[in-house]
This record gives structure tokens, C-alpha cells and sequence, in this order.
């Protein structure tokens, strides 16, 4: 049985692992700490690797991008959407009303990108609170469960709070409805999903030339006149020094195409360094999707 690593129990992750692979096919190791989840895949402790690497909202989730380019050398195989609604969870029922009850907390635990999507409510519900961050949402929620107390509460999935035993304060707290978080699998071997991918994209790594002007426009020429689709481009910085940048670039074209290949043979033509993160399928959530 293959193994999957993965920020979890009760985590956003782990809900979306579940939803695309079903539970039944795969085993799954849970880990506390994202760098664990990609180490566990590095070490050869697990198959595969989810990453969450973009969100609706926040945007990129950089220090994971950090990770893809720096740290780890494994190729991303499949890509999936899910959308995340988070809920506010606490020991003890929900006595009167929720702007009642959230005066007697005292913490609010979560992880660092579920509390920024949820800035609106905290502003409003929990402006007098200390807010802790933790490894993961999940995380959270055993945390509130540990402790015991009233007054210690944690922004998660509703799987959490079902996990652990929890009270459900709030539903979808999250400061915009449409929230979706992007998730990658990471693994050496390709892997089978469930239900149709939605398209088959490819994500390279590119460093441009430091003695070629107009090297930026020249690379995104090179897809341009062969009207290949990029669906986005970022840049971080490569940390070897001050000013040098890594373009992450997301293409909607296979490696198996005619044009994709011949643009990165132009574009290496003109001195860019290009790395291939990977080839892979891409899958959106149906709620229809009968879950497992
Ligand atoms: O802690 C979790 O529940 C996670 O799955 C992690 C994570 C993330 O790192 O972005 C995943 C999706 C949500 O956007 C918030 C948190």
C-alpha cells in the first residue's frame, strides 16, 4: 500500500487527501510539521508528500514554494482545489450567542493561514483574545482538547472538531465565501486520483541570465508566439544573493506536446536555467464527488 504524508489528523489536508484518494487505497502518515511531510517523502518514509501551495486569498504559500525549489528534489505528480470552510470550535457547547460566548475566550489556536483568512471574524468576535499559532490546524484542535479549557478555543475543519470531540461555535467564519486552497502531491512515481483531471499542466523552476537584457520578455516571447497558456508566474528569491530570483511558472501544456519542449530549448538557448517541478494532472472539487 502506498504511503502519504501529509499535515494531519484533522487538517484541511487531510480532508482533500481523503476526498481525491479515497482512505481505502492508501495509508496515510500523519505529521504535525510541514517539514516533516516533505522530509517523510525525502527519507523514503512515504511514497508521496501533500503540500498546500496556494490559497485563494493569501495567495502563494511561500515558505512551501521555498521548499520546492531549495530543499527538496521530487517531482509534483498530481495537483488538486479544495475549497476550505473553517469553523470555531471550543470545549464547552455554545451557551447564548456567539458575540456572548467568544467575551469569555481568552485563546484562539490555529494555524498561521487559517487566521489570516479569518481576519474579518476575529476583528469582530475576538479582538481582545491572544492568538497562538500552531503547526496545524488539526493540531489546534487537539491542542483545545489537551487543555480543557473554556476559554481556549480553535479556528479548524469541522472534521477536527469531530475528531476531538469538540463543539461546533461557528460554521464558514472564513472572511470571503469563495476559499479554495491548492494542493500538490509530491512523490516520485505518477499516481492514479479519483475522477477526471480537469487538464494536464506543467510547473517549471526558471532562473534567468544575469548578463541578458530583456531576458524576462524573451522567455514569455517563447511561450507567447507558440500561444501557450501560463496560468501563473512568481518570483522568489533564489537566497544565494541580494536581487537574484527564481520564476515559478505554470503552464497550461504538457511535456508531452510538440511546443512546450521546443519553448524551453529556446528559452535555455538564450542562457535561462530551466527546472521541471513537474508534469502533471490537475483536479477540481464536485461536491457530488460521492465521498469514502
Ligand atoms: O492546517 C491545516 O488544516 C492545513 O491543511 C494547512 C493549510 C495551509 O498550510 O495552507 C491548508 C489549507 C488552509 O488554507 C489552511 C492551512
Amino acid at each position: 500500500m502506498k504511503r502519504i504524508a501529509l499535515l494531519g489528523p484533522g487538517t484541511f489536508t487531510e480532508e482533500s487527501a481523503h476526498h481525491f484518494l479515497g482512505t481505502e487505497a492508501f495509508e496515510y502518515v500523519n505529521c504535525s510539521l510541514i517539514d516533516d511531510v516533505f522530509m517523510s517523502t525525502v527519507s523514503g518514509k512515504s511514497d508521496y508528500s501533500v503540500i498546500p501551495i496556494e490559497n485563494t486569498f493569501d495567495g502563494s504559500v511561500r515558505l512551501h514554494l521555498d521548499w520546492l525549489a531549495n530543499e527538496v528534489d521530487v517531482p509534483m505528480q498530481a495537483e488538486w482545489v479544495y475549497p476550505i470552510s473553517i469553523s470555531l470550535h471550543g470545549i464547552q457547547p455554545l451557551g447564548e450567542a456567539l458575540e456572548t460566548d467568544c467575551r469569555s475566550l481568552s485563546k484562539v489556536v490555529s494555524h498561521s493561514v487559517t487566521m489570516s483568512q479569518c481576519r474579518q471574524f476575529l476583528q469582530r468576535y475576538l479582538p481582545h483574545v491572544e492568538l497562538e499559532q500552531v503547526g496545524s490546524n488539526g493540531e489546534a484542535a487537539r491542542l483545545v482538547k489537551e487543555l480543557g479549557r473554556p476559554d481556549v478555543a480553535a479556528l479548524s475543519p469541522l472534521s477536527a472538531g469531530a475528531l476531538y470531540g469538540l463543539n461546533t461555535w461557528a460554521q464558514d467564519v472564513q472572511d470571503h465565501q469563495n476559499n479554495h486552497t491548492r494542493f500538490v502531491l509530491i512523490g516520485h512515481e505518477p499516481i492514479q486520483l479519483k475522477g477526471q483531471p480537469l487538464a494536464i499542466k506543467t510547473t517549471i523552476l526558471v532562473t534567468l541570465p544575469d548578463d541578458y537584457p530583456g531576458a524576462l520578455h524573451q522567455m514569455l516571447s517563447a511561450f507567447a508566439w507558440r500561444r501557450i497558456n501560463l496560468s501563473k508566474i512568481e518570483s522568489r528569491p533564489t537566497k544565494k544573493k541580494l536581487g537574484t530570483y527564481y520564476f515559478f511558472i505554470d503552464i497550461e501544456a504538457s511535456m508531452d506536446s510538440v511546443l512546450l519542449p521546443a519553448a524551453l530549448q529556446e528559452i535555455e538557448a538564450i542562457g535561462c536555467q530551466v527546472r521541471i517541478l513537474g508534469c502533471y494532472p490537475t483536479y477540481s472539487f464536485e461536491p457530488t464527488h460521492p465521498e469514502v
